[in-house]
């Protein structure tokens, strides 16, 4: 049975618990196990649903490092929540496997991309389905909360910004200057806008539920027991914080403390000979100057369009349709409220 380590217990169980649980935590907390990796914490009260989620990408082990701690502590009531929390180890059969999938990438497989196209039984596909199922079960279960969703990664790559995260097309929705503050409180301080929808987990909840949902790319991409987790303080401090606290003092928008940009536009794969022209270890945010060729496919050059266009998730080796690129353009006059 369950002990403190959620984390050991997933991956004791990877594909299915022998039994769902629920239990109380002294008289403070309500604790609900819906499924390997899933696991719920309501106190009386609250006035946030947050999701947390780590492991779309199974090899991506400092945020799943983070989760696992927080809910060791609310297990053993070191802290004790004032929100309700749901935590998602989205793919635990990757953790075992080391890899970013086992047949799939999970973080293309959102609003309903699961049930469309070619590999139905992929289990990547039915983990996205039942995920999606559990997000909306918790937030449809209140409609007066503020709704919030950190998908926790790390990329594959340095990055000239170590920390950032994505915020996803949300067309007739300002953004969120609390959000964008508390992020830069994580040391979370460069921010991509979106310009279209995506089937990501972050973009699912956004678009569904209305929540402040967001990609949150934490650092470099490390196995387990190698990752230095003094990097990751500050944002596990404010998460601590965002959960055990009634309120959080609000942040005035400071636009000097965080940089912004927005997508100019995702570079598919049409072909399979796709190569990029820069270095294999260009940092994420690497900048190029218009007319400089980022990528050759098919005999034709893609050259930087605008006077600098950034680069950000390079990655040729993914399947044909699929993004090997998001080039990235200033972003000084968005709507941020
Ligand atoms: O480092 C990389 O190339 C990928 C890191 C990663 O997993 N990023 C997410 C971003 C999702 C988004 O665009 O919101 C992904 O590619 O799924
Ligand atoms: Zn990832």
């Amino acid at each position: 049975m369950l002990n403190h380590d959620f984390l050991a217990y997933t991956l004791a169980n990877p594909h299915k618990l022998p039994a769902t649980y629920d239990f109380m935590l002294a008289d403070h907390t309500r604790v609900d196990i819906w499924d390997t990796g899933v696991i719920v914490f309501t106190p009386a009260n609250a006035s946030k649903d947050i999701v947390l989620s780590c492991a779309v990408h199974g090899n991506e082990t400092a945020p799943i490092e983070i989760c696992n701690q927080l809910i060791k502590d609310l297990l053993s009531q070191r802290i004790v929540a004032k929100q309700r929390v749901l935590f998602l180890i989205g793919n635990p059969a990757a953790i075992i496997n080391q890899t970013r999938f086992i047949d799939e990438n999970m973080n293309r497989l959102f609003s309903g991309a699961h049930s469309k196209g070619e590999g139905l039984t992929h289990p990547e596909r039915h983990r996205a389905k039942a995920l999606e199922k559990y997000v909306a079960d918790f937030f449809t279960a209140n409609s007066d909360r503020q709704r919030i969703h950190y998908d926790l990664h790390t990329a594959i790559r340095a990055s000239k910004h170590e920390k950032f995260a994505i915020y996803p097309y949300r067309p007739g929705r300002a953004y969120s200057s609390e959000q964008i503050m508390f992020l830069a409180e994580c040391g979370v301080d460069t921010l991509l806008f979106h310009h279209e929808p995506t089937t990501t987990f972050s973009y699912y909840s956004s678009e569904q539920f209305q929540a402040d949902a967001f990609t949150v790319e934490l650092g470099k991409v490390m196995p387990f027991g190698q990752n230095d987790m003094s990097r990751f303080s500050q944002t596990h401090t404010m998460l601590e914080k965002l959960i055990t606290h009634t309120n959080l003092p609000v942040i005035e928008f400071d636009s000097s403390k965080v940089n912004l940009y927005k997508v100019s536009r995702s570079i598919n794969k049409h072909f399979d000979d796709f190569a990029f022209s820069f270095a294999s270890d260009a940092e994420n945010f690497s900048s190029f100057k218009q007319g400089e060729v980022l990528a050759t496919e098919g005999g034709q050059q893609i050259v930087v369009e605008h006077s600098q266009e950034a680069i950000v998730f390079p990655n040729a080796n993914v399947p044909i349709g699929q993004r090997t690129v998001l080039c990235l353009v200033p972003a000084p006059n968005e709507s941020i409220v």
